[in-house]
């Protein structure tokens, strides 16, 4: 008898593969509109000044295939096949909706690799996968709604934050303030009552306190460039003021809306975020990212296994 196989649908915002696919992509991230010059010469030069762009499809390659890996250990007696869809870049969602079905997938659960819910991110992510499955009467797909609150996932940043604030100075312990931040988006989602500053809000609350963090504020980051008003205080204004107010000595930065080193982490933190702190004669930190580290992987088996027990 074969085994019983379940699709894995991971879905991320994607990233370019090379220099010449920067392009592409942000045309599709513009809905079809072709960057002006200055924007995609921006863009590239974030990606030159973080030293490229490849490695970070990588890592995600790697969660994949760890999940699945994860998912087919502790389950013997079935068979999980994961498969990537992407948001602006192939494969897109609807590619890997076409592979499970060409492979006889009927039955799937999705799960996007940020944390947070928002109408802007995983709404989207699980309407196109479950939309497109429809109209090709592909498999029929149990999504994942949101894992901010995962023990596995509270327990990686109260782990990440520890050995960060153990590698430091007595003085810069004593003088510390955390700071935690998602992707800011337009303003205008918090009047549709959108879940998302709240679920950032609780994860904070839960890692400060097993972390026992003295000193925690929550903040905004990588806005985009549009005229309309994104949620604040973005992280960078976060910083001067509670230097201003509190004079910290160290500020250590925990993006804990992604869950991968990438363009929003490598640049907007470690080189914007950083870029205040020396201003300001503070010290910067900034506690690993989730990766594909076995104990983030095994946070994301265990939100898949909760969706297969429901
Ligand atoms: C909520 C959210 C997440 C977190 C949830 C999730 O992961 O889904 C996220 C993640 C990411 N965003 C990424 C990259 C970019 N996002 C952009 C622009 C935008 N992001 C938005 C939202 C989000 N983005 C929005 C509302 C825009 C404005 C345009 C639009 O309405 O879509 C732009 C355009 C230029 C710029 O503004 O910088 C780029 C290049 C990368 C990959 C980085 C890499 O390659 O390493 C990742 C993981
Ligand atoms: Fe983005």
């Amino acid at each position: 008898m074969s085994k019983q196989k379940t699709g894995l649908l991971l879905m991320a915002y994607g990233t370019p593969r090379s220099r010449e696919e920067i392009e592409p992509y942000y045309t599709h991230i513009r809905r079809g509109r072709k960057p002006p010059q200055e924007l995609l010469d921006d863009l590239t030069e974030r990606y030159e000044a973080v030293g490229g762009v490849n490695r970070f499809a990588e890592i995600t390659d790697e969660q994949v295939s760890a999940l699945e890996r994860e998912m087919n250990e502790r389950y013997p007696d079935r068979e999980f096949v994961c498969y990537l869809g992407l948001k602006h870049i192939a494969p897109f969602v609807e590619d890997a909706v076409d592979q499970m079905k060409k492979d006889g997938i009927t039955e799937a659960i999705s799960l996007v690799l940020a944390p947070h819910y928002s109408s802007y991110s995983v709404k989207e992510y699980n309407g196109r996968a479950k939309e497109h499955s429809e109209s090709v009467n592909g498999p029929v797909i149990h999504s994942i709604e949101s894992w901010y609150k995962e023990p596995g996932f509270i327990s990686y940043w109260v782990n990440a934050i520890e050995d960060t604030f153990a590698s430091m100075s007595a003085e810069d312990r004593e003088h510390a303030v955390v700071i935690f931040s998602a992707h800011s988006l337009p303003e205008k989602i918090l009047k549709s009552g959108d879940p998302y500053p709240t679920q950032l809000e609780e994860t904070a609350k839960l890692i400060a306190e097993e972390a026992g963090v003295a000193h925690f504020a929550i903040g905004w980051q990588s806005a985009g460039n549009t005229p309309e008003p994104w949620i604040g205080p973005d992280v960078q204004d976060l910083t001067r003021e509670l230097h201003a107010k509190h004079g910290y000595k160290a500020y250590v930065y925990c993006p804990v809306g992604f869950i991968a080193e990438h363009l929003e982490v490598l640049y907007d933190n470690d080189m914007e975020c950083k870029a205040v702190t020396d201003e300001l004669g503070a010290h910067y930190y900034r506690p690993s990212m989730p990766n594909a580290r076995p104990a983030f992987i095994s946070c994301l088996a265990d939100a898949v296994e909760k969706k297969l027990a429901n």
